[in-house]
């Protein structure tokens, strides 16, 4: 079953004002992709494009061979309702939810599978904690325990090292590079650039529009991140609905 991305000539936006602009490109099964920008480049809105929340205003976004049960998303933790009355163990087992539907109940092997994916990710013991007592850390060790639940060819994760201890992210990047040579596609938005170096063989500069997009030694380069900032910096939030781009005149 393939992990494949196709974003064909693809415009993603707010109330038809465009974030992210006529972006094209493949990102192949099982690659290992970092998309980096400054703040506001559009990371978040491609994600929520590329995991179906979001319409594209124009173009379009292929999955290959991919349902929605076989993407994996963890949002911005800052979109995580922390006050919601749920236990770390129910919250990983939402992981399950979608292979078994919201009405499945959680049978031995299936409670087994939440306990294996809690003590995973380092978080044994905190199985009864309510999800608002935790650490960021421990937050985002919880989030990736759902991840590991749900199984999936594609996994989206937005900004997962932020504000996060470095014992913590060495964890969770080892579980990354798990899923990589599992064949499964990752796409991770971070900003930490000493990371990406280490970590993610391939890059997505975004600046609202590709800046670059390859191996990552070519496209963290000085000359595209500075480009990268201008672009950011100079780009219009009321600019108008953005048109595709003619075809031959
Ligand atoms: N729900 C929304 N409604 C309207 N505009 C939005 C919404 N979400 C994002 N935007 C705008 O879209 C643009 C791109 O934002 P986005 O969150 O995708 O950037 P980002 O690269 O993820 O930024 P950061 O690094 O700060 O998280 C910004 O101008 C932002 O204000």
């Amino acid at each position: 079953m393939s992990g494949r991305i196709t974003f064909r000539d693809l415009t993603l936006g707010y109330d038809r004002h465009p974030a992210v602009h006529h972006l094209s490109g493949t990102v192949p099964e099982g690659a290992l992709l970092a998309v980096v920008g400054p703040n506001g480049a559009g990371k978040s809105t491609l994600f929520r494009g590329t995991v179906g929340l979001l319409k594209p205003l124009s173009g379009s976004i292929e999955l290959a061979g991919m349902t929605s049960r076989e993407i994996a998303y963890l949002p911005q933790s800052a979109d995580i309702d922390r006050d919601f009355p749920i236990s770390v163990f129910d919250f990983v087992g939402l992981g399950l939810w979608r292979r078994k539907g919201a009405f499945g109940g959680f049978g031995a092997r299936d409670r087994a599978a939440i306990k294996a994916a809690i003590s995973t990710v380092g978080l044994s013991g905190f199985e009864r904690r309510p999800i608002g007592t935790l650490s960021g850390g421990q937050m985002q060790r919880m989030l990736f325990a759902r991840v590991i639940l749900q199984d999936a060819r594609l996994i989206v994760l937005d900004e997962p090292f932020n504000a996060i201890d470095a014992r913590t992210v060495a964890d969770l990047t080892t579980l990354v590079l798990q899923w990589h040579r599992e064949r499964r596609t990752v796409l991770a938005a971070l900003h930490d650039l000493d990371s990406v170096r280490e970590t993610f063989p391939e890059t997505l500069l975004l600046a609202r529009t590709p800046v670059a997009w390859g191996k990552t030694r070519d496209v963290l380069t000085a000359e595209h991140l500075a480009r990268a900032r201008q672009m950011c910096e100079a780009f219009d939030d009321a600019a108008a609905p953005c048109a595709a781009p003619s075809k031959a005149a």
